[in-house]
């Protein structure tokens, strides 16, 4: 069964994700001071291939181009991030050529009718906030708070749709704990430390939100893993139990319920970190969504020897270039699994693939990607007509970007970048998206 664009309510939107530090490039420029992703990348032994996001697609000089590449697609709406050193330099005093970008990019935006996404915060801490202690400095909570409700007073007249953090779990877990991510700390109590900051920076900017863009939706988004024990015996499933409320709980149920997971609490408890109990309130201010990057399974399975008594097992599954099995199912699981918790509004803000993307006579012939999509569509379709309240999909990514610790060694994108030109390149997969949204 073929779905069409049509088979959605005509409400729901579609749309492409990126951020900031994975596309704009610029990082030095017009007044940008470094993120600690910046700094990170360049630190050897990080990044696959020594690369960085110096230049990475150049977006901050070839937005224009790449807003009408969107539009030529027929997007309904556009998720970006803002750079936060970009906009705010560390005397507390506005870069009004970074915010001048901002601007341009969500007029670009809004003449070409795509509706505008902004996450304020996608990994790219400003450097001299982490010198300051960054996430596991409580105060940073505020310094969030103020960047927030500058940047809700500079576009808020314009854009009506925030996200407060991309999957905090990320900037904790592997910022702070396995150290693959900036800052590349290996502390479980600073991870928890920043965890539980992150979380209230999120309260905090909900606040301010609610004062300053009165007619607007601001949610999280989290990643979110389908969960399930790689062996069909008590112990595995207790611990597949755990770990669904450590991935698929931690930065959802102290939002809506203002406490932590139950059972993962108590295996951190042990650890002795204070869960903060008080600040709760703070964190639990309500929000308007979820957003859901939904991406893979993950199989677990009981090993005493693991700090967490757990580890991954991998799946037999087709793969992508990631060695995330590709799992549609899931997707459809997860978002029942949300709603029937949360009953909140759902948006996908990121669903999509790594392929092994060639170049060739400039077309990509990347069916996989195809295949991908359509097939996560279509979970997503089933949700919404099993009454969930899912009202976007944004594909992860528009374009091929830097991929993290990865470096630009895996291609996202609908659209493929030559980074030895900068050149543009409609992917199969964007041709058929184009077709797609107009069916
Ligand atoms: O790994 C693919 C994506 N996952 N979510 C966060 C994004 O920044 C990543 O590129």
């Amino acid at each position: 069964m073929k779905i069409k664009r049509s088979d959605f309510p005509k409400e729901f939107i579609f749309g492409t994700a990126t951020s900031a530090y994975q596309i704009e490039g610029a990082a030095f420029e017009d007044g940008k001071e470094p993120s600690i992703w910046d700094i990170f990348s360049h630190e050897k032994g990080n990044v696959k291939n020594m690369e960085n996001s110096d230049v990475a697609c150049d977006h901050y000089y070839r937005f224009e181009e790449d807003v009408e590449l969107m539009s030529q697609l027929g997007l309904d709406a556009y998720r970006f991030s803002i750079s936060w050193p970009r906009v705010l330099n560390k005397n507390g005093k506005k870069n009004q050529k970074g915010i001048d970008f901002y601007n341009r990019l969500v007029d670009k935006l809004l003449e070409k009718n795509i509706i505008p996404f902004i996450t304020l915060y996608h990994w790219d801490l400003p450097y001299y906030l982490y010198e300051k202690g960054g996430w596991v400095n409580d105060d940073i909570a505020l310094y969030f708070r103020d960047y927030a409700a500058m940047m809700f007073e500079l576009l808020g007249d314009r854009v009506k749709h925030w996200i407060t953090l991309n999957e905090p779990w990320c900037s904790a877990f592997l910022g702070y704990y396995m150290g693959i991510h900036a800052p590349g700390h290996k502390d479980i109590n600073e991870a928890l430390k920043a965890a539980h900051n992150l979380l209230r920076a999120h309260g905090y900017a909900v606040g301010v939100f609610r004062e300053i863009v009165k007619d607007g939706k601001v949610g999280i988004t989290n990643v979110v893993m389908k969960v399930e024990p790689a062996n069909e015996v008590e112990e595995d499933y207790q611990m597949a139990v755990l770990v669904d409320e450590f991935i698929n709980g931690w930065f959802h149920d102290p939002v809506v319920f203002g406490k932590y997971p139950e059972n993962a609490k108590g295996v951190f408890g042990k650890l002795g970190i204070r869960t903060y109990d008080n600040d709760l309130d703070i964190i639990s201010v309500p929000i308007d969504f979820f957003g859901v990057n939904y991406y893979t399974r993950q199989l677990v399975t009981y090993d005493p020897d693991e700090p967490f008594m757990y580890k991954i097992v991998p799946g037999n599954l087709p793969k992508t270039e990631m060695g995330w099995e590709v799992y549609p199912s899931g997707l459809y699981d997860m978002l029942k699994k949300l709603y029937i918790r949360y009953r909140l509004p759902l948006y996908i803000t990121e669903n999509g693939m790594a392929g092994p993307d060639k170049l060739e006579g400039g077309l990509v012939k990347d069916t996989y990607r195809i295949d991908y999509l359509m097939k996560h569509f279509e979970m997503a379709l089933k949700a919404i007509n099993d009454g969930i309240d899912l009202r976007g999909y944004f594909i992860w990514s528009l374009m091929d970007n830097f991929e993290w610790a990865e470096g630009y060694s895996k291609r996202f994108g609908i659209i493929y970048v030559d980074y030895s030109t900068q050149k543009r390149y409609f992917k199969d997969s964007a041709l058929w998206l184009k077709d797609f949204l107009n069916s």
